[in-house]
């Protein structure tokens, strides 16, 4: 395979990308021998096989929400788990091929997430350029090398690795705008909880009756487990059909959290568990007196000392 060890980690390439920005910061060691691959798709279909061990992928944005390329491989293809994630404010700047001016530029090409946030933009600075998506930013520059288009939207980082030139850089309607990139692996053990962990799961209600979204985060809230994001995608099996993909603070092996989900199994025709892993920033999870481990000890203990007959 292009680059890469064969088990080794693969991200979202070529190189250049944000996803790569983000490897070097979650694990410099295995970004120096990483394999960039060429979509989202081949690298979890890579890990999916077997010839990799990891793979890091772009997973949502503070101003564009979900990267849904990404989770619909989660919530419909083979199952594979998250183990870590890492967040990383990106910087935007407009790239050429040396000599090209800003009058010159025609075709823009980027990736659809740089395209939403800096719309605006080239809304102001260029009205007459289209804007092409392309996989990631980083192949956006190649394709600007290769003379396919005039300019690309990518990280400083793309430009350098590609030979272009910085025509504007810092062109991100919103500055300050943080992606959030997620390590994947093939089902296996769960990391070791570390009292600032997230859980994510897919739930699948099982038919629609008034109060169904209800019974699912009354599973959460009546143990004490905070919910951080809720975001429902199609099925894709029919219009109208959604599953849900949820957040929450804790981790599998806190009993409020394994009791949540054994109530959310109950409730939903089915629920895909995306992992328990250290989050990026926030402080320690802080945990109801009555949803402590020690609370729900103490109560099952009391259970099993009373008889029945
Ligand atoms: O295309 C890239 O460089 C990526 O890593 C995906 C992406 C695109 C825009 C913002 C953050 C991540």
């Amino acid at each position: 395979m292009q680059g890469g060890l064969p088990g080794g980690m693969g991200y979202l390439g070529p190189a250049g990308t944000f996803t790569e920005e983000a490897l070097r910061r979650l694990d410099p060691e295995a970004a120096a021998t990483a394999w960039a691959a060429p979509t989202v798709q081949a690298t979890l279909e890579a890990l999916r096989a077997g010839t990799l061990s990891a793979a890091l992928v772009p997973f949502e944005s503070s101003v564009e929400g979900s990267v849904s390329a990404t989770l619909d491989e989660l919530i419909r293809g083979e199952p594979l788990v998250i183990t870590g994630e890492v967040h990383v404010e990106v910087q935007f700047a407009l790239m050429v091929r040396p000599g090209t001016s800003l009058a010159d530029v025609r075709r823009i090409a980027t990736h659809p997430m740089a395209q939403a946030q800096t719309r605006d933009w080239v809304a102001r600075e260029l009205p007459a350029a289209e804007v092409i998506p392309e996989s990631s930013t980083a192949r956006a520059a190649v394709l600007v090398a290769a003379e396919v288009y005039d300019a690309a939207i990518a990280a400083p980082l793309a430009a350098e690795r590609h030979e272009l030139e910085i025509l504007v850089d810092g062109i991100a309607d919103r500055p300050g705008a943080v992606t959030r990139f997620i390590r994947l692996a093939r089902p296996g053990p769960v990391p070791a909880p570390t009292g600032t962990d997230l859980t994510t799961v897919v739930a699948y209600l099982r038919h629609n009756h008034a109060g169904a979204l209800l019974d699912l985060l009354n599973q959460f809230a009546m143990r004490g487990v905070d919910l951080v994001r809720l975001e429902s995608r199609p099925t894709g099996e029919a219009l109208g059909q959604y599953c849900f993909a949820i957040e929450a603070l804790g981790h599998l092996s806190e009993p409020r959290m394994a009791d949540a989900l054994t109530g959310l199994r109950r409730v939903c025709a089915d629920v895909r568990f995306l992992g328990s892993y250290p989050r990026a920033h926030g402080s320690p999870t802080r945990v109801p007196e009555v949803a402590s481990a020690r609370a729900y000890q103490d109560a099952q203990g009391w259970v099993e000392g009373l008889s029945w007959s």
